[in-house]
């Protein structure tokens, strides 16, 4: 990969490698674009297949958290780490305390929270060595794992997004066919079967299959075999790219919409999607309940406020649904629009210097 072309690309301010022979560590921090604050994106601990495919990742990954934050109204910029390693053998706390003493470095300017791969007490090991990370501990004033309330803005926005398709927002009766039962899809299900929706689920993992089937009487499939079920709504929760060229003439289903980041391979395959009438909700618009849990901590966390907050998006996707239909458009132009502005208007906003300006740190 050539990093600076690859930066270049898509404007990326800054990524930082992180090396601790002494732990194992190897991070990398990629900050995407603080025009609308610091950059607050979680750290993904996954098995890369090589050190290119890492990269690829955390640039893809935070460039998608300045998209997500902008289109939920925070004033925080985009960035997210990965660490290279196995989660589930390879964690101790030199690692996540060296990386911490990382994040404490770059002063502010990225903000970290859990993903794939990372927990609430890797987060707490981090934590004793910088200010900046979020999703700590609730005993520490903390929002703790941010994964249910990610799940339930995913409920929230899957219900706008069945409105669009069936003219109502009602899930009673319908069938979710879900990829990946994990921390957020699990949390997603509970609220789904307790609406009353059937559900159809797969996991590389078979605990977490048996779990959904125990708990919610899911049926379970093959993981390869997800995309050719006979759901209403199909829910991606577990990694990237599953929409493509491959997948998409396999969907049987009406609505797309899942907690995933980067759904999408392409950016084409959201054209493919609008073009075959398939009502799909923006990846970073309808999974952004974790990041406005964590990002209400900026201001001293408070509950109400932050679910009040979560609620809304089922009105950013119906207004992106909204500016989609305006503008002939896909859903995915339609939000990369309304986030997009929202970033020009405020670099406009804020180009007069201030001496003291206020920013989302210093109220902490
Ligand atoms: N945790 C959060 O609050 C947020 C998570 N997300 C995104 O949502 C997705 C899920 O996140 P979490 O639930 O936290 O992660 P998780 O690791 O708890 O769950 C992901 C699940 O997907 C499964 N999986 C992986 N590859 C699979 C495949 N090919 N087929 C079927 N299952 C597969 C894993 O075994 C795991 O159970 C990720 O893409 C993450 O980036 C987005 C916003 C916030
Ligand atoms: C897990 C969240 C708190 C932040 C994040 O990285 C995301 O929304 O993808």
């Amino acid at each position: 990969m050539k990093l600076f072309k690859e930066m270049e690309s898509a404007d990326y301010e800054q990524v930082v490698v992180c090396q601790d022979r002494a732990s194992g560590l190897k991070a990398i921090i990629a900050i995407h674009d603080t025009t609308l604050g610091p950059a607050l994106g979680g750290t993904r601990m996954w098995t890369y297949k090589s050190e290119e495919e890492a990269f690829e990742d955390a640039l893809r990954l935070a460039r998608g958290m300045t998209y997500k934050n902008a289109a939920a109204g925070l004033n925080l910029g985009g960035g997210k780490t990965v660490i290279m390693g196995d989660p589930r053998t390879e964690k101790n706390e030199e690692m996540f305390r060296a990386f911490g003493r990382y994040i404490q470095g770059l002063n502010g300017r990225y903000i970290t929270a859990e993903d794939v791969g990372t927990t609430v007490h890797d987060m707490d090991m981090i934590r004793q060595e910088t200010d900046f990370v979020t999703g700590v501990s609730p005993a520490f004033g903390s929002s703790g794992n941010p994964s249910p309330v990610t799940g339930y803005g995913v409920y929230v926005g899957m219900k706008a997004a069945a409105k669009e398709a069936f003219g109502t927002d009602d899930l009673s009766g319908r069938t979710v066919a879900v990829q990946g039962v994990g921390n957020v899809a699990y949390n997603l299900c509970k609220h789904l079967d307790e609406e009353g929706a059937s559900l159809i689920v797969t996991d590389i993992h078979k605990a977490s299959v048996d779990r959904a089937v125990q708990d919610f009487d899911a049926k379970a499939v093959a993981p390869e075999d997800i995309y050719d079920q006979e759901a209403d709504i199909f829910a991606p929760c577990a990694l990237g790219a599953v929409l493509n060229d491959e997948t998409i003439p396999r969907l049987k289903a009406r609505v797309v919409a899942g907690a995933a980041n980067n759904q999408l391979k392409e950016a084409r395959h959201g054209d493919w999607l609008f073009e075959s009438g398939i009502v799909y909700a923006p990846d970073y618009v309808i999974n952004s309940g974790g990041v406005i849990n964590v990002a209400d901590e900026l201001n001293g966390y408070n509950k109400d406020r932050a679910m009040k907050k979560v609620e809304t998006i089922y009105d950013s996707i119906e207004r992106v649904f909204e500016i989609a239909s305006r503008d002939n458009i896909s859903s995915q132009t339609a939000a990369d629009r309304m986030a997009e502005e929202r970033i020009e208007n405020m670099r406009y906003s804020r180009k007069q210097f201030l001496q003291n300006s206020h920013h989302v740190l210093s109220r902490r």
